[in-house]
């Protein structure tokens, strides 16, 4: 049973260095960072600032140096259920069909039930892709093998989506209509999710924080609350809602500050 009033994934004090045999590199120093329950944050920053790193350590692929992972308040050991993973590419497997696809995870928990075929018919048909289950990702276009890796990440029914960079691959229409339907259907479902982004516009029209990082080593610079507005807009209008420009200039500045300190 989920407690909602504790956090669904917290840092606290967390170092991370990479240890190589000719090198130590610290990639994050000083991590304190807290995210709430149905909450949809994104991290940005300049390149090398500890962005995949900080997911990597949510999703328990690596352990802190120092300091503490908790995810509904208990250390994160290793890879759960609980957190979802969905990656720029969607590393669909070409030989299996969408549906097998889809199902990927809950073959590799062992939590295929008789109920599971019917379970990714409903995500495929959320993700506006009835009919597809018996087709090869080689028959999709990119946008629609994007929403199959978001239906096979849901799938497993993970409280915690990590999101790095899944639009950024895909052309401008179909990125503006994936945000929104990944949006709508975190909220809908009331799950949590981190998106890491190099695009601020899409950063501030998903997220209901952005949360800038600086470099070397990675650490939190600052954080901004997006207004109540712009949040409970989907993305593809969010952007012309009064205040988006602001904060997006608002936002730009920090950034630009971030890299000329590096
Ligand atoms: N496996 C590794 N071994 C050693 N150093 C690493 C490793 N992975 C990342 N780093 C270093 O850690 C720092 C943070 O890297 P990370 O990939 O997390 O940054 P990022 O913000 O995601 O970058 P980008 O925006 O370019 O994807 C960088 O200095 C990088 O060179």
């Amino acid at each position: 049973m989920i407690n909602r009033m504790v956090p669904v994934i917290q840092l606290k004090d967390v170092d991370l260095a990479y240890v190589t045999d000719h090198a130590a590199t610290l990639a994050l120093q000083d991590m304190n960072l807290s995210v709430e329950d149905g909450e949809l944050i994104s991290l940005v920053g300049p390149s090398g600032c500890g962005k995949t790193t900080l997911l990597s350590l949510m999703a328990g692929l690596i352990s802190p140096s120092r300091g503490l992972v908790l995810l509904h308040g208990k250390p994160v050991t290793g890879p759960t259920p609980e957190v979802g993973y969905m990656l720029q590419q969607d590393y669909l497997f070409p030989w299996r069909s969408i549906v097998d696809n889809v199902l990927l995870g809950l073959e590799l928990t062992n939590r295929l039930t008789k109920q599971s075929a019917e379970l990714a018919e409903e995500l495929l048909e959320g993700m506006g892709l009835s009919g597809t289950a018996q087709l090869y990702p080689h028959q999709l276009s990119g946008g629609m093998r994007q929403r199959v890796a978001l239906a096979r990440t849901l799938a497993t029914n993970p409280d915690l989506l990590l999101l790095d960079e899944p639009f950024s691959a895909l052309d401008y229409q179909t990125k503006l209509q994936l945000e929104d339907l990944v949006v709508d259907t975190l909220k809908q479902r009331r799950k949590t999710g981190i998106l890491v982004t190099h695009d601020l516009s899409e950063a501030i029209a998903v997220s209901d924080r952005v949360i800038v990082l600086g470099s070397k080593p990675g650490r939190i610079r600052s954080v901004f609350e997006v207004p109540k507005n712009i949040r409970e807009a989907l993305p593809f209008y969010a952007r012309e809602e009064p205040g988006f420009n602001a904060l997006f200039h608002e936002i730009w500045g920090e950034l630009e500050a971030s890299e000329r300190r590096e």
